[in-house]
């Protein structure tokens, strides 16, 4: 049987909260084995953009990323939050390293290129065949602990901003051909929920089939289509467990527990 890893993602509003994101850091340097973390910080970037007078202009889900907003997404997920969550891992003695896509040419991407609408460097990543999958393996088998930033890179020389999402299901995909995958979606909710605002309606199991019926009637919606199209495409190509839940709950997700909610095919 092979190893198993963990790969791990947290999005903006677990970064934004002190509390949250330190009780996370403690759990997730306690979970056991091979494990990567992938982070956003999307609220984050729009905050700090707000104060420097940029609007964030979101389409889709995606951020129309002109040479400005590069410049932002790169300082404040490849540096400010990169740099910090590697710093709070190292204090707890979690060898972490941070890193883009771009770092040891391990996500290859290239911009999106332009039909109705320019976004402008946004990255869509190559496939996951691309990835530097033998750099990570050398990684984990020295026990340091990857902690990726939402960039990429075009292999020309620029860095593109890439939804983090789909950062951790490519190179989930990508470690499925070496590893066992459990794929880890980490929020502030629950679990994809039946109706969004009763913490207590959690979706145990999800299916592409109920999904669409829950999809049609708006139950789901906004940035939970794309983690769940990302979800699904990552159990399609491989990946052994996708699970969307609570970051507060990662020590039973990662155990295999009941917390969250499980994407199944
Ligand atoms: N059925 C649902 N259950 C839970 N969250 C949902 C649901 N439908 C939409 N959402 C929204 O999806 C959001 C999570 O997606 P996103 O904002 O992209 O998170 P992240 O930045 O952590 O990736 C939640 O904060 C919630 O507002
Ligand atoms: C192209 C694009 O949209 N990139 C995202 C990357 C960050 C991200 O994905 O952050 P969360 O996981 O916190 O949402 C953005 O700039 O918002």
């Amino acid at each position: 049987m092979s190893t198993k890893i963990s790969v791990i993602k947290i999005g903006g509003n677990v970064l934004d909260n002190a509390d949250n994101l330190e009780r996370f850091l403690t759990d997730f340097s306690l979970v056991p084995g091979f494990k990567v973390l992938v982070h956003g910080g999307g609220t984050i970037a729009s905050e700090i953009g707000k104060k420097m007078g940029m609007e964030p202009i979101m389409i889709n889900g995606r951020r129309v990323t002109d040479a400005n907003t590069l410049h932002l997404v790169t300082m404040v997920y490849g540096g400010l939050l990169n740099k910090n969550l590697v710093a709070q891992l190292q204090a707890r003695k979690c060898n972490a390293l941070g890193l883009t896509g771009a770092d040891a040419n391990v996500i290859p991407a290239h911009k999106r290129p332009v039909k109705d609408i320019d976004y402008g460097f946004v990255g869509d990543v190559e496939s996951p065949d691309q990835v530097n999958v033998a750099f990570l393996a050398s990684l984990a088998e020295q026990g340091i602990v990857p902690v990726f930033a939402a960039l990429t890179h075009d292999g020309e020389g620029s860095l593109l901003n890439t939804n983090a999402d789909t950062i951790a299901s490519t190179l989930a995909v990508a470690l499925s051909t070496r590893f066992e995958v459990n794929l880890i979606y980490c929020f502030e909710k629950k679990g994809v929920l039946l109706n969004v605002e009763d913490e207590t309606s959690v979706i145990h199991h999800l299916q592409p089939n109920y999904y669409a019926e829950l999809k049609d009637k708006g139950a789901i919606f906004a940035g939970m289509l794309p983690k769940l199209d990302n979800a699904f495409a990552a159990l399609e190509q491989g990946v052994k467990a996708v699970v969307i839940g609570d970051a507060a709950e990662i020590q039973d997700i990662a155990a295999g527990g009941k917390a969250g909610t499980r994407i199944t095919l």
